[in-house]
């Protein structure tokens, strides 16, 4: 398992600060949900931590160390809003998630999902063994994000907004992330398929142990989902701490001023 730490992380286009030295800890194998208006800074911040929007200054620690890639990769993985962009619409989903795969078969690192069938011996496996043990783990994956592995071998326009986004998510755990980030990544979804991937992915994070910061403007789903919860404004860290006590009891007026316009949280927050 591993943790995520911001430190003084300042991101700016231009003269224009979108990010304003924030610190903030993801503890190993937690979830820590980032809310805060339109605007707010959170999809900057989730950029900056790999390396997509431009870090003026700060450090991102995976485990205490700033940029411990492995195997050339970073181990922070981004899952983003809209499924129907995140995937390369000419490559199968199977060729889409054997490419986050990490040198072709597992190495039974990272989150142990790998099938330890590599060349450990120093002998390099035939090409067809290869592939087939890559075929594998492929569906392995799939399979993990409740998706038949026989879709592997279909380009994502066969795909629904719900199955791309399962798709988007089995390339991310290909990758064996440490930490992922997930932003707004049901938004673009049906209702009736938000659910299901939620569900999907809460299950997946306690079975894998990865940190994630899940950046939402749903505090319903924040509240399901995650063990703390930090609240931007205008690119500032204004509130951070365990969800309960952030959302039923807020310090910040921007997060009393977020939570009144979620009528149910509201009402929870009256009646405690
Ligand atoms: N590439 C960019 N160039 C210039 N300004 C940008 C760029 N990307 C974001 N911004 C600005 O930075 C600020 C923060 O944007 P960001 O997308 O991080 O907010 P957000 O909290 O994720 O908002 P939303 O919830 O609406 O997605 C906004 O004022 C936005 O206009």
């Amino acid at each position: 398992m591993s943790s995520l730490e911001l430190r003084g992380i300042t991101v700016r286009y231009g003269r224009f600060t979108a990010v304003d030295n924030v610190d903030l800890l993801v503890p190993e194998g937690t979830v820590t949900g980032l809310v805060g208006g339109s605007g707010s800074g959170k999809s900057t911040l989730g950029k900056a931590v790999v390396g997509l929007a431009p870090k003026q200054s700060g450090q991102v620690l995976i485990d205490g160390r700033e940029d411990p890639r492995r195997r050339g990769r970073s181990p922070v993985q981004l899952v983003f809003q809209n499924p129907y962009a995140s995937l390369d619409p000419r490559m199968t989903v199977g060729a889409s998630v054997a490419e986050a795969l990490s040198g072709g078969s597992g190495n039974g690192s990272g989150n142990g999902t790998g099938t330890g069938s590599g060349a450990r011996s120093g002998r390099r496996a035939p090409a067809r063994e290869r592939r087939a043990a890559r075929d594998a783990e492929v569906a392995r994956y799939l399979e993990l994000v409740g998706m038949d592995p026989a879709r592997a071998a279909l380009t994502p326009d066969a795909l629904s907004g719900g199955q791309r986004q399962r798709v988007a998510l089995a390339r991310a755990l290909a990758a064996r992330p440490a930490v992922l980030i997930a932003d707004e990544i049901t938004s673009a979804l049906d209702v009736s398929v938000q659910g299901a991937v939620l569900n999907l992915l809460r299950r997946l994070q306690r079975e894998l142990g990865f940190a994630m910061l899940f950046i939402s403007h749903n505090l319903a789903v924040v509240r399901y989902l995650c063990d703390q919860v930090a609240v931007l404004d205008g690119g500032h860290l204004v509130e951070c701490g365990p969800t309960d006590r952030v959302l039923d009891h807020p310090e910040h007026p921007t997060t009393r001023n977020l939570i009144s316009c979620v009528p149910d949280l509201a009402l929870a927050e009256e009646a405690s």
